[in-house]
């Protein structure tokens, strides 16, 4: 078997005196997009804070977390993202008040070079709409521009926290075929409500449970069994197949 990219054991994360996460474990495929689901509030967007290491300050992370041989916790963000580990959180937190060459600027490092030509191949309309401030950009080209900014730089591996929220169905058809594309270059950690997204992206599953894993295997297996997604996500088959 091959190694795991990333290796969560026995992850359990309190907030604010609630016990969000209570021993959580998983691992993510060295390759291919691996989905994280789960019913709202679960603790999907937790787990991933907790691996890119943005855990509130009043809440207590304990368990293991490993990128490769690395132990990522206890590591600040900032040199967790220089090893690279790629966050697209969910909120796209691009600066509305600057151009999209200019959130685009930010994320450039001294010691490499970003990587324009990529990110222009995959995305022409941020080099169409560089002179244009991010906050007037479409929520679609808000993703685009959140998804190309973190892919400046090399990544071991990207944690993209529902990238389709809120998008027009077309709009997101558009992040699937992009992440598509990015996936066959560096493995990806998915959050993801759209089940038809899911269907097309994601190789492996982790579904959480009230804090807990509840399910791992392959996503399609997965989506396949109507009784299972609709206890585990409560969804029906209908939502998988559109
Ligand atoms: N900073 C915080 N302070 C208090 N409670 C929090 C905090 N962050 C998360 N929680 C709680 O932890 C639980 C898990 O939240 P989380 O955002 O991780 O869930 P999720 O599975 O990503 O949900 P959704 O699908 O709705 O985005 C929720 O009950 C949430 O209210």
């Amino acid at each position: 078997m091959t190694e795991p990219i990333l290796s969560v054991e026995d992850l359990s994360v309190r907030i604010a005196g609630l016990h969000i996460l209570q021993g959580v474990s998983f691992t993510v495929a060295p390759t291919g997009v691996t989905v994280l689901l789960g019913r709202n509030g679960v603790g999907k967007t937790t787990t991933l804070r907790a691996v890119v290491g943005l855990t509130p300050r009043n809440g207590e992370v304990r368990g293991a977390i490993r990128m490769g041989a690395q132990s990522l916790l206890a590591r600040p963000t900032h040199r967790l993202v220089r090893g690279g580990l790629g966050y697209v959180p969910e909120d796209r937190c691009v600066f509305a008040g600057l151009t999209v060459a200019e959130n685009l600027r930010l994320a450039e490092r001294r010691d490499t070079s970003p990587a324009y030509d990529k990110v222009y191949a995959l995305f022409p309309e941020l080099d169409r709409r560089g002179r244009q401030r991010a906050g007037s950009l479409s929520g679609g080209q808000q993703q685009m521009l959140a998804i190309g900014r973190v892919l400046l730089n090399d990544n071991r591996l990207l944690l993209v926290d529902e990238p389709t929220k809120g998008l027009a169905p077309k709009v997101v058809t558009e992040v699937a075929e992009v992440l598509e594309r990015v996936a066959d270059s560096v493995p990806v950690l998915l959050v993801e409500q759209n089940l038809a997204v899911v269907r097309r992206l994601a190789r492996d599953a982790v579904v959480l449970a009230v804090g807990k894993v509840a399910w791992t295997g392959g996503a399609r297996d997965l989506l396949l069994e109507t009784a299972l997604t609709r206890s585990l996500l409560g969804v029906g088959s209908a939502e998988v197949h559109h």
